[in-house]
């Protein structure tokens, strides 16, 4: 379970990206993070994945508040967290097999055990085949499907994406959606952020709706 508590963060330089938000996400819900560029989105997502903390309040992941874990404690969390970055942090120096292995080869996975993870997600995103392509060959969709393997790769209990349909026509966009709700349905908490609200509204799950660091009325 993921509890806000009050948060606000401040940005060195003084901007306040949120102010004294607070809402809980339960365990294997899914669950949209919507707004305008510069609402606060990607903020609450990298205070989640510990990459960010707090100026105020508290953010709490399974009863613990991450502003106090080590770095120890904050990389085993990590290892149960599946990011998708707004700006792909593709590896284009490596193949697609090279990119998805690599968080594996992180964990410290025997090799065997860690191609056959990597294989298996690559085919779950419908990239089956293209194990050996070059990153840059591939389409934009194609490409944030490789990111989404590289996330899931490790079989995250949760799962982050940053605008991950951004870019992207309309019909691939929904089809990313798709594949998150895929995750969802197995028992993985799915957390979604995106501006265009119109891609959230068949799904039925909640939105929360920032508007200026704050969630609109
Ligand atoms: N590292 C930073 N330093 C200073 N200001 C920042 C930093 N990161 C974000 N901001 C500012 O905080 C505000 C919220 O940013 P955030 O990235 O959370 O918004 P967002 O809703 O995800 O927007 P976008 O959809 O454009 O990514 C923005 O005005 C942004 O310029």
């Amino acid at each position: 379970m993921i509890n806000f508590e009050s948060v606000s963060k401040v940005y060195p330089g003084g901007f306040q990206a949120l102010k004294n938000v607070s809402f809980t996400i339960e365990k294997g819900e899914m669950i949209f993070v919507a707004g305008h560029s510069g609402a606060g989105k990607s903020t609450i997502l990298k205070l989640i994945a510990g990459i960010t903390k707090p100026t105020k309040g508290r953010v709490m992941i399974n009863n613990n508040d991450l502003s106090v874990l080590s770095d120890n404690e904050l990389g085993y969390l990590r290892q149960h967290i599946g990011i998708v970055f707004q700006d792909h942090k593709i590896l284009f120096d490596r193949n697609v097999l090279q990119n998805v292995l690599l968080p594996l080869r992180i964990i410290g996975y025997d090799s065997k055990t860690a191609e056959k993870r990597a294989r298996l997600a690559i085919e779950k995103v419908g990239l089956g085949g293209r194990e050996n392509a070059d990153p840059i060959s591939l389409s934009g969709g194609e490409q944030q499907r490789l990111c989404i393997a590289r996330a899931v790769v490790h079989q995250p209990s949760l799962l982050i994406a940053d605008e991950p349909s951004a870019n992207l026509d309309r019909a691939y966009a929904l089809d990313i959606m798709e594949l998150f709700k895929t995750f969802h349905e197995v028992g993985t908490t799915v957390i979604v952020s995106a501006h265009d609200e119109t891609l959230m509204q068949d799904y039925g799950h909640r939105i929360l709706r920032l508007q200026e660091g704050r969630f609109a009325a």
